[in-house]
């Protein structure tokens, strides 16, 4: 069985406070963006991955979808498997590529294999792969809290715009970046910003990473501002970094900015 695994961008992003467990309370959007992976899970007589395209860091072992293979196979019955992914989503750019591959993974298994798991339980397994993967098991429009893994529904389409992602040569860790940041309090909530119309995001809606991240890589705070000059509604980093997105009425001609950078339009 062959599945789309998408990314996504975070629109706003605040981080409350530093949690016991290490983690951190915050507060996101999440919204699904048309950059994909293809993932493709057949039944075997061993277990193996192989990937073509973009080429994935870090050992085989700790590929989220090897990962979620031994999490599924703790509580149920599942035969071995090939799996094959095909790596379009830029990896390190605050996309949740990993993150999404581990939980349509988990959908392929509970389609393939009949394992009759909901979408509760589903999620309830992707949440301990990774604090983005129970996102993707719904991979539609959220306002997320907590550790960025409870959610509720949101009612969000911004089909009639353009949205343009950018990355840039650069790369910026998960871990990295949460501990550049100072965790506070909101004043106002995301939850009720992201209901004001689209031309009143960019005074309040941020990202709490983009502050020191944009310090010690200027070349990031460049492209969001270079997204702005063409013409961007609303342009922000998308969580961890280093990619950002820029929201437009119409498709932008961004030239220079595709000599240096990837640049995915109408995403
Ligand atoms: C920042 C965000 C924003 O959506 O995404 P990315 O930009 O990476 O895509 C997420 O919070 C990333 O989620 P994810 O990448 O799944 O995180 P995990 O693998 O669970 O954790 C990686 C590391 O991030 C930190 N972490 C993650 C989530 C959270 N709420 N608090 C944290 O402090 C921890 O240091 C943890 O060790
Ligand atoms: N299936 C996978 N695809 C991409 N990265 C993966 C995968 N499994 C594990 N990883 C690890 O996760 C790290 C980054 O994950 P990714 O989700 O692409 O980025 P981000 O956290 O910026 O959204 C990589 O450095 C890689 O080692």
């Amino acid at each position: 069985m062959i599945q789309f695994s998408n990314a996504k961008i975070n629109i706003g992003l605040n981080i409350i406070a530093r949690r016991p467990d290490g983690y951190h309370d915050l507060e996101t959007v999440f919204y699904p963006i048309k950059i994909n992976d293809v993932l493709e899970v057949i039944e075997a007589d061993k277990l193996s991955f192989e990937s073509s395209g973009l080429e994935i860091p870090g050992r085989l072992e700790d590929n989220l979808c090897i990962r979620g293979y031994h999490l599924l196979k703790k509580d149920h019955d599942v035969p071995p498997v090939k799996i094959h992914l095909h790596k379009n989503i830029p990896i390190g750019a605050g996309l949740g590529g990993g993150s999404s591959n581990a939980a349509f993974f988990i959908k392929l298994m509970n389609a393939n294999f009949e394992l009759g798991l909901s979408a509760d339980q589903m999620e309830d397994y992707a949440r301990q792969l990774g604090a983005d993967c129970a996102f993707f098991i719904r991979n539609r429009p959220v306002f997320a809290f907590e550790k960025g893994d409870e959610f509720e529904d949101i009612k969000l389409d911004l089909s009639a715009y353009k949205i343009v992602l950018v990355m840039p040569d650069e790369h910026v860790s998960t871990a990295e970046a949460y501990r550049g940041v100072k965790p506070a309090p909101v004043r106002e909530s995301l939850y009720d910003q992201i209901k004001t119309p689209l031309t009143a995001w960019r005074g309040q809606i941020k990202n709490d990473f983009e502050g020191h991240i944009f310090r010690d890589h200027p070349v990031i705070r460049g492209v969001k501002a270079e997204l702005y000059e063409h013409g961007a509604i609303y342009a922000s980093m998308s969580g961890s970094g280093a990619s950002v997105f820029g929201i437009f009425e119409n498709t932008p001609n961004l030239g220079g900015l595709e000599e240096f950078n990837q640049v995915f339009y109408n995403v």
